[in-house]
């Protein structure tokens, strides 16, 4: 039997992330209690680790991602070598991929080795983001500083300037919601490129362009195109009805999994709310809900996980298109995570396909054609 899109087959175990009942967990950690009380990159630790990191332990894996965080000048020159009306999903998958000739343990195919790649990864990706967001804005990278978390360096390599506590906060709290997903479409494309053997790199660039797509973390971009569109309080009503009416779908709403809501849009539904009122307009925030109401009454779908995030990155002042990029700057270290499960217990993966083409057919000469 066909099930098409793979809906409810269970591909793999995993020890990483659940979502059961509705109910998402990290390493059997509720996403609630974490998006309160925990930070990225204690969650990046937790979900390569597999617990929680003590004082020690959190300020080495700090120090670690610190350090690995400057991106080599050829790396910066060929980034200023692509197009610069190229989707920064785009540059940053190429980026990522080119990454992989300046890691001298690229081929290396070790525990040790490859946990050290996730950490490069994750501390490097932030800059790349930031140096393709400058050379596009015709501005020059800002390289990393040694005395700031990932998330402020992140918001300074792109700003040129030490960002808000509450702005830092925020996207931290943002990036912690974003990190994993247990076997999304991205990471099941990380897991079946890593289950050939194949570097990490080449795992990761396989993710970041699954990810890049309108159904998946692409939706995010879509949500805000989405909304700008609507423009106004008034033309949110007609807009939503005539889409539906037509059935075309409402970027950031459904789920495959969740059929009664993602548990990670509350927590950015009143991010939203709240920074929008401290952006001193609500607008965006105001349109979304009546957009909420609307697809929840007409539709029965709820917001997903992209939907709030958006205007959340907006009232950030990050641009549309790097939306979807600092999805893959915050599941990276889900990606990873899942890739080094891989490798520890791998098997390939390579299912079947019901063959329903032609069948019996006889070779042509070209000249009988
Ligand atoms: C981080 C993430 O990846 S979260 C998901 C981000 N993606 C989006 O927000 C894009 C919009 N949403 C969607 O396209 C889908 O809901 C998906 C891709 C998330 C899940 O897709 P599936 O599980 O395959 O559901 P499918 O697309 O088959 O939809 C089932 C029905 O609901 C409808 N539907 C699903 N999502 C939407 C939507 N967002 N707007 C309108 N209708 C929708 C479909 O048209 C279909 O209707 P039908 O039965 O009348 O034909
Ligand atoms: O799980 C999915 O299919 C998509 C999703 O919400 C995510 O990757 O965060």
């Amino acid at each position: 039997m066909v099930v098409k899109g793979l809906e409810g087959i269970t591909a793999l175990s995993s020890e990483i992330c659940s979502i059961i009942d509705g109910v998402l967990t990290y390493r059997g950690y509720n996403i609630d209690d974490l998006a309160e009380n925990s930070t990225f990159d204690e969650v990046a630790f937790l979900l390569w680790y597999n617990h929680l990191p003590n004082r020690e332990e959190l300020a080495e894996h700090r120090k670690a991602l610190q350090e690995n965080a400057q991106i080599s000048d050829q790396l910066i020159n060929q980034i200023r070598l692509f197009p610069k009306d190229a989707h920064p999903m785009t540059t940053l998958r190429t980026a990522v991929s080119a990454l992989c000739m300046y890691d001298e343990e690229a081929e290396v195919n070790t525990a040790e080795a490859n946990q050290r790649k996730a950490i490069r990864l994750t501390a490097k990706i932030p800059t790349i983001i930031a140096a393709i967001a400058r050379i596009r804005d015709g501005l020059e990278p800002i390289a990393p500083r040694t005395d700031l978390g990932l998330v402020a360096n992140f918001l300074y390599m792109l700003t040129g300037k030490e960002q808000s506590e509450v702005a830092v906060q925020a996207l931290d709290k943002v990036l912690i919601l974003q990190a994993d997903h247990e076997l999304n479409a991205s990471t099941f494309a990380a897991r079946v490129t890593a289950a050939t053997l194949a570097d990490m790199y080449s795992s990761v660039t396989a993710a970041i362009g699954a990810l890049k797509g309108p159904l998946h973390g692409g939706a995010n971009e879509q949500v805000m195109v989405m909304l700008r569109e609507i423009g106004t309080a008034e033309n949110t009503e007609p807009y939503i009805l005539d889409k539906l009416n037509n059935k075309v779908k409402i970027m950031g709403f459904g789920h495959r999994v969740y059929k009664d809501g993602d548990p990670r849009a509350k927590h950015l539904r009143v991010m939203s709310k709240k920074l929008g009122e401290q952006h001193g307009d609500t607008k965006w925030y105001d349109i979304s809900e009546t957009v909420e109401q609307l697809v929840v009454t007409n539709k029965g779908l709820k917001p997903n996980v992209d939907f709030y995030s958006a205007t959340v990155y907006h009232y950030l002042d990050l641009s549309e298109d790097l939306f979807t990029p600092l999805f893959a700057m915050s599941r990276i270290t889900g990606w990873t995570a899942h890739i080094l499960e891989q490798y520890h217990d791998n098997r390939l993966i390579r299912p079947r396909a019901d063959y329903v083409g032609k069948t019996n057919q006889k070779y042509v000469p070209i000249e009988n054609r």
